[in-house]
């Protein structure tokens, strides 16, 4: 069987374990094809720079990526981000090649166009290790569950933020220090504000609420928060609880008003440390999938790092090689449902607020008042000491609307008996979610 042609394009930190893999493995790969996989080029940005063991052999390095794209049965897009990213892909496909890709941003921010153009020249387009790293969820979602109807996905899919967190509440690391160290073990995005910020989360949320609900979801939908916020204070209050705080990615279908919709959000929310995915420490993802008829799943491994997301791209590699040798396609895009995106301020979410008071009588008939007028109902109310003697007074709520939780913190900021609201988090994992 004639060899079928991989290009490579971007030999970073996910791109060099996929070519180390490709050589290591060639024999295996091609049982498991039925044809060689030749890796014919690898597309990097600058010429002649010092990049250690390549693992293949150095004459295959090229900047010309434009040129290189057009000589490949199997492109493999590990650039990062949206251009050129989006135009070689866009190209590779104009002249018959399948894509692999674990660019979540791209696919976030334009995924019709891409599947749109997949269709067009009838070629695959596979993107596994576009969330969650190495565990196999999209795959999932689009086939195995293809027969289901799936309500809701909850997770962590960001796996530098977990880390962090992970360090700052379990050996007292500082912000900075902790995200240094994930930057170090290359799970971070070349520029970590995506993941500080929540933007890469968002992106794999709006992956997930795509293919779960067969409807485009864009990261534009995606409410998003980042853990740039979340203070030692905020992580001590958490532990005071009996929780920790993650960032999640939560993905729900909903009944609004005007019908069936979804809702999709990143934030840092307290999770009670009985609840599962607050035992997912360092950069592990994990990610529950509930279904009408499947119930609940979950999907647990590493999210972030070369290696393992090395193995989901290799996985797509010998898909997509698999139907150049004996023909078929994966799934196209399913967006059939379309539903809408139910805006943050009508999703219904619980509040941890932590407010500074004044230690006299009455407080607590004041701040309870606040959040009756809201028609916020109240789990739980402990007033307790700082350390620097200050009275805080603690409130869980019940589930409410974001909108009516927003203004009954901003209508709390303004009583006289509140010094500050020393911190609010949303609560996950209770027994009403
Ligand atoms: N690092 C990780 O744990 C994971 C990364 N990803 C995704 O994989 C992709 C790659 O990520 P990393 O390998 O971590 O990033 P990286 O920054 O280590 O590697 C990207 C490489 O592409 C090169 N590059 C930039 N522009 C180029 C161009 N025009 N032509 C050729 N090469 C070019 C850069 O010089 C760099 O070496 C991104 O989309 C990222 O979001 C997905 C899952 C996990
Ligand atoms: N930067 C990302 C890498 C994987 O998608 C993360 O930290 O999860
Ligand atoms: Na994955």
């Amino acid at each position: 069987m004639e060899p079928l042609r991989v290009a490579l394009l971007g030999c970073g930190v996910v791109g060099g374990e996929v070519a180390r893999l490709l050589t290591s493995q060639a024999g295996e790969l091609a049982a498991r094809v039925g044809a060689p996989l030749e890796l014919v080029g690898v597309a990097v940005r600058r010429a002649g720079r010092e990049r250690g063991e390549l693992g293949f052999d150095a004459g295959l390095l090229t900047t010309d990526a434009d040129e290189l794209v057009t000589r490949a049965d199997v492109v493999v897009e590990v650039i990062g981000g949206i251009e050129p990213a989006r135009s070689l892909v866009l190209r590779a496909m104009e002249h018959g090649a399948g894509v692999v890709t674990a660019n979540k941003a791209l696919l976030a921010a334009d995924g019709p166009t891409l599947f749109e153009a997949a269709a067009k020249h009838g070629v695959d387009l596979y993107y596994e290790a576009s969330v969650a790293g190495a565990i196999p969820l999209l795959r999932p979602l689009r086939e195995s569950l293809a027969g289901d109807r799936v309500t809701r996905v909850l997770g962590i899919v960001n796996g530098t933020t977990n880390y962090v967190l992970d360090k700052m509440d379990s050996t007292g690391a500082g912000f900075a220090e902790a995200v240094e160290q994930a930057q170090a073990l290359g799970y971070a995005e070349a520029d970590p504000t995506a993941d500080v910020e929540g933007f890469d989360a968002a992106a794999k949320a709006a992956i997930l609420a795509s293919l779960a609900f067969h409807t485009r979801v864009s990261a534009a939908d995606v409410h998003r928060e980042g853990i740039t916020e979340v203070s030692a204070a905020d992580v001590r209050a958490a532990q005071q609880q009996g929780c920790v705080i993650k960032l999640l990615a939560i993905c729900e279908r909903v009944t609004a008003a005007a019908g069936e919709a979804v809702s999709v959000r990143v934030h840092p929310a307290m999770l009670p440390l009985s609840h599962p995915l607050a035992q997912v420490r360092e950069a592990y993802n994990a990610v529950y999938v509930e279904a009408e008829a499947a119930g609940q799943l979950m999907f647990y491994g590493p999210g972030a790092g070369g290696r393992p997301t090395a193995s989901a791209v290799l996985g797509d590699v010998v898909a997509v090689a698999r139907h150049r040798v004996g023909g078929g396609r994966g799934p196209g895009e399913s967006a059939y449902a379309e539903l809408p995106v139910l805006p943050m301020s009508e999703v219904v979410t619980r509040y941890h607020v932590r407010l500074h008071v004044a230690d006299r009588p009455g407080v607590l008939a004041q701040v309870a008042g606040v959040f009756a007028q809201h028609g916020v109902s109240i789990e739980t109310v402990q007033q307790r000491q700082d350390e620097a003697g200050r009275a805080v007074l603690v409130v869980v709520t019940h589930a409410a609307t974001d909108a009516a939780l927003s203004t009954t913190v901003e209508d709390l900021a303004e009583l006289d008996i509140v010094d500050s609201v020393a911190g609010v988090l949303r609560v996950e994992g209770g027994d009403d979610r």
